[in-house]
């Protein structure tokens, strides 16, 4: 396989705002590496300066200081069409498109080498066709982009990213209005393209599951202004995801990759154990409720769960006596009997 090639690199950055003689700065110091075939995700809370590094990055907002590289050039030396061949870029505001047909507005991505009026040539063609082919939009391509759902019209917006035929391409929140089937679809899709066409794509997102899942790199905005990158299993191993997002109020459970909503109100009495399957989901149940699950098989309460025909099934063990349920319903419904909620408790 190919060595990663740098594509865009960021000496020193310090991005902000600047007016009326006051300079805010947001974050300082930064060095960052995209490189070819990778995808890159950006997280952060809420201002923690996620759109201004990707502005900044992308040109669209001058860095105070420092420099940003694209294509061994530096971007500030940039003049417009030059960088729209370098970068495309992917924003979710809404952007007026009037009545451009869906296939109008994928073939805008090649006005940086036609020209506002330039008609198409045979490649250019050629690299819509493709554009088309890898977001499968096709039965889209006639309708206004105005009349399509939100998930169709980042796919489009997508499309004509691709047939602007860069090596980078950056996109702000690509999963922000679409449904859950429909993020994950992006998240593939954008996973895909970074592998099989060997671009570096960014995107800021807050969708911290699936950034674990599919990015190859992960850049975490810290509230102090650092940003943290690596491999995604790395960060949350070394505590620096946690640390990310320390502010949220909710812990992050290292082994599950998950924040926890539920803390455990009760004591550890209870032990499970059983098929992976459904032991996850009892667990699941056990902590809403509240339950304390403990790490040892001498709890006093055991229960072992397995997986029958209708899905669930587990067998209650406690002191000498042993009951059988057949829904994690059951189950915890049997537990609050064994263990009555502490809230509900007789003083
Ligand atoms: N035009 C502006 N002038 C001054 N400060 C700004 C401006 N735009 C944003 N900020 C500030 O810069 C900080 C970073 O904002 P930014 O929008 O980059 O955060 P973000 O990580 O994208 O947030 P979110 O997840 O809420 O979209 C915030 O404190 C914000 O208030």
């Amino acid at each position: 396989m190919k060595e990663p090639a740098i594509i865009l690199e960021a000496h020193d950055l310090a991005i902000g705002y600047r007016s009326a003689g006051n300079v805010r700065t947001v974050a300082k110091g930064l060095h960052l590496q995209l490189r070819t075939g990778m995808l890159v995700c950006l997280l952060g809370s809420n201002g923690a300066g996620k759109s201004t590094l990707m502005r900044t990055l992308s040109g669209l907002q001058p860095a105070l200081d420092g420099q940003v590289v694209i294509g061994n050039r530096a971007l500030a030396s940039l003049k417009p069409t030059e960088l729209a061949r370098q970068l495309s870029l992917v924003l979710t505001d809404r952007t007026d498109t009037g009545n451009l047909t869906a296939r109008e507005v994928v073939a805008l991505g090649r006005t940086p080498y036609t020209g506002w009026l330039g008609s198409l040539t045979a490649v250019d063609h050629a690299k819509i066709d493709l554009s088309i082919a890898q977001t499968g939009i096709a039965p889209l391509l006639d309708r206004p982009l105005h009349q399509l759902s939100d998930g169709e019209k980042q796919k489009v917006m997508l499309a004509r990213a691709l047939a602007q035929d860069t090596a980078l391409i950056m996109l702000d929140e690509p999963t922000a209005h679409l449904d859950l089937p429909n993020r994950v679809e992006m998240m593939r899709l954008l996973h895909m393209l970074a592998r099989d066409t060997r671009k570096a794509i960014l995107l800021s997102t807050h969708e911290l599951d699936l950034a674990l899942q599919t990015a190859d790199e992960l850049w975490l905005m810290h509230p102090d202004g650092r940003i943290l990158a690596g491999l995604p299993e790395d960060l949350v191993l070394n505590g620096a995801f946690e640390a990310t997002f320390a502010q949220s109020g909710f812990p992050f459970d290292r082994s599950t990759g998950t924040f926890v909503i539920h803390q455990p109100a009760d004591e550890p009495q209870i032990y499970l154990e059983g098929a992976e399957r459904p032991l996850f989901w009892a667990k699941r149940a056990l902590q809403r409720e509240g339950m304390g699950i403990g790490r040892y098989r001498d709890a006093p309460c055991r229960v072992t769960v397995t997986e029958s025909d209708s899905g669930f099934e587990a067998e209650i063990n406690f002191g000498t006596a042993a009951f059988k349920v057949t829904s994690v319903q059951e189950l915890i419904e049997r537990l609050r009997l064994i263990f009555p909620s502490p809230a509900n408790a007789a003083p």
